[in-house]
């Protein structure tokens, strides 16, 4: 797993169509830093962090995954980061815990039983564990998609609109994770319009 991660966006930009979603973004993100991208629907949000993601490719420029002092290949990048997004997909026909133990056996990591309850447990699900996942509301998709994020507990977080779909005590715990997940080095951007959200990032991308 790769640690100490640093985020080098180098004059990056992205058209689609006709239309410049963003132009010349230069910015260095470090290990236990914070950048939110703020802007309306269809600015450009989710297509800058796929590109961070390398799901998408800018028009011009480069994003650089740094860690230990190395730059990340492409297969690199993809074991470095985890990535909460709505068009992430868990299997409904599996419980929550099975969810967990299926993405945590593809990514190689270890995961006990007793590990992935208290995963559960601290995303607020520990009584859901063992339901399928076809029964979750989709807050509690949200949540055990956190418990992923504990379980994998990556390097880079890449964070899509993090709190929709939580109810008032589910964006506390998703707050707390993240600052918890800063306190442990991890490297956080989060695509959000919610300004609370945004508000203690060390960096804020604005898009128009
Ligand atoms: N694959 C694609 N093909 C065509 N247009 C696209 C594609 N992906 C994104 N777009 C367009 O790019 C713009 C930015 O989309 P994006 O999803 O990045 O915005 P966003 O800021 O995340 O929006 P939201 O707040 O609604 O999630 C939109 O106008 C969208 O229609």
């Amino acid at each position: 797993m790769y640690r100490d991660i640093s985020v080098n966006l180098v004059d990056v930009s992205k058209k689609i169509g006709t239309r410049y979603l963003f132009t010349g973004i230069n910015l260095v993100i470090n290990a236990g830093q914070c950048l939110a991208i703020t802007g309306p629907n269809g600015s450009g949000k989710s297509t800058l962090l796929k590109i961070i993601a390398g799901l998408n490719q800018p028009t011009t420029g480069a994003i650089q995954i740094i860690s230990n002092n190395k730059q990340l290949d492409a297969e690199e990048r993809r074991g470095s980061l985890g990535l909460i997004s709505p068009e992430i997909i868990l299997y409904a026909d599996l419980t929550g815990y099975e969810n967990i133990l299926f993405f945590t056996r593809l990514c190689g990591i270890e995961c006990n039983q007793q590990m992935i309850e208290e995963y559960c447990r601290r995303v607020g699900l520990a009584n859901d564990k063992e339901q399928l996942v076809r029964t979750y509301s989709t807050g509690m998709r949200q949540r055990l998609k956190f418990a992923l994020m504990l379980a994998i507990q990556p390097g880079l977080w890449l964070l899509d609109e993090p709190s929709s779909n939580l109810d008032a005590d589910g964006k506390k715990l998703i707050a707390q994770m993240i600052g918890r997940g800063l306190e442990q080095n991890a490297t956080i951007i989060i695509a959000t319009n919610e300004p609370w959200e945004a508000e203690h990032a060390d960096y804020k991308i604005e898009l128009v």
